[in-house]
């Protein structure tokens, strides 16, 4: 009996909109389907893939590049075949494209697959709510890109209140009319609406409206990839980081720099834990975590942003570690906790 293709679902959407926390959410609410990932970090450590890692059922990762550039059509169905093959008994894919990505070429790639196992299952754009009229200043060019989804999430709807809220869903409504627009909070949406539980036996709930007519539609030449206009900068440290200087650097985070997240070790015995540090334009938050066993302890961050002088902010994450030295006061985390869930 031929197998059933599996749906194939990209999930998109701009810098910290909330990809990863609803990737998250999809796999802890999974049920009985069976989830492989795609996740496309843009940075040099796969932040993203970490934060997955636990419970997904299989995993590729790519980073430090966007998958919309940095994979041709082949790379991007030898990828897909990992996980499609028979063994990794995967039910649906979920492409967790970077926060720079170009969609489009994503689902292009996808359309014309020439890989017999897979099938495109839709576009999920996520939308940051918060961020929402901002990012669209910048970036006007992002119109395009939610007008293609086939559903659009607007989440952290518990950080605007309700005329913002009506206001986000009205702009969009007029980006994008028909798309159906769910306010979501940390992504949590039914699985069910993306995929049904088993999805290989059944139709997908989203996509499948695209053609590649309407995706060559739009001329690659013709606009800028978002990643162009940003760099990003790694930084590691195995020495502990200081929390009063780290503190010190996030309230004067440098201009232009609008994501940065990642692991950070502060070395303290009643602090040990790994702090995930998230910032996305203003917003700040640490969420407490154990080590998984046998990970380092060290800090890992990827900063994003346009504009930025690269070398004067890794000198300044460099000066944000402990000195051999230094006598920790066991007030030095308070400002730390302020921005601490968990
Ligand atoms: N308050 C609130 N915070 C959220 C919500 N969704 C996500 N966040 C937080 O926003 C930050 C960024 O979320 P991610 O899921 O990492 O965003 P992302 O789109 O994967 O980020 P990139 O891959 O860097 O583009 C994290 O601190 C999340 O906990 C939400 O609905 N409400």
């Amino acid at each position: 009996m031929a197998r059933t293709r599996i749906p194939v679902i990209v999930v998109a959407g701009f810098l910290g909109s909330g990809k990863t926390t609803l990737l998250n959410h999809l796999l802890r609410q999974s049920g009985g389907t069976r989830i492989g990932v795609i996740v496309n970090d843009f940075g040099s450590i796969n932040i993203d893939a970490m934060a997955v890692a636990g419970q997904v059922d299989a995993m590729v990762s790519l980073d430090n590049g966007c998958l919309c550039c940095a994979v041709d059509p082949g790379e991007l169905d030898t990828m897909v075949h990992k996980l499609s093959r028979p063994q990794s008994a995967i039910d649906v894919i979920v492409i967790e494209a970077s926060g720079l990505a170009d969609p489009r070429s994503i689902v292009k790639m996808l359309i014309s697959s020439e890989e017999p196992g897979i099938r495109y299952g839709g576009f999920v754009e996520v939308v940051d709510a918060v961020e929402f009229d901002s990012t669209r200043s910048r970036h006007p060019e992002i119109d395009t890109q939610i007008d293609f989804a086939d559903v659009v999430l607007v989440n952290k709807i518990d950080r605007v209140d309700a005329d913002s809220r009506a206001s986000v869903l009205r702009t969009l409504g007029t980006i994008t009319p028909g798309t159906p627009l769910l306010p979501t909070e940390h992504g949590r949406i039914d699985p069910s609406f993306l995929f049904d539980e088993h999805a290989r036996s059944t139709q997908p709930k989203v996509g499948e409206q695209l053609s590649l007519d309407d995706l060559c539609a739009h001329d690659e030449d013709d606009h800028e990839h978002l990643h162009t206009v940003y760099e990003t900068v790694t930084f590691t440290s195995e020495s502990p980081m200081d929390p009063r200087s780290l503190m010190h650097f996030l309230d004067h985070r440098p201009a232009g720099l609008y994501r940065l997240k990642g692991n950070v070790y502060f070395g303290l015995a009643d602090h040990p834990e790994k702090f995930v540090l998230h910032t996305v334009g203003n917003y700040l938050r640490f969420h407490r975590r154990g080590w998984d066993s046998g990970e380092t302890r060290t800090t890992s961050l990827v900063a994003i942003g346009a504009g930025l002088d690269t070398t004067d902010l890794t000198a300044r994450l460099r000066d944000c570690v402990a000195p051999e030295s230094s006598e920790h006061d066991e007030f030095s985390m308070l400002p730390i906790l302020r921005f601490t869930d968990g």
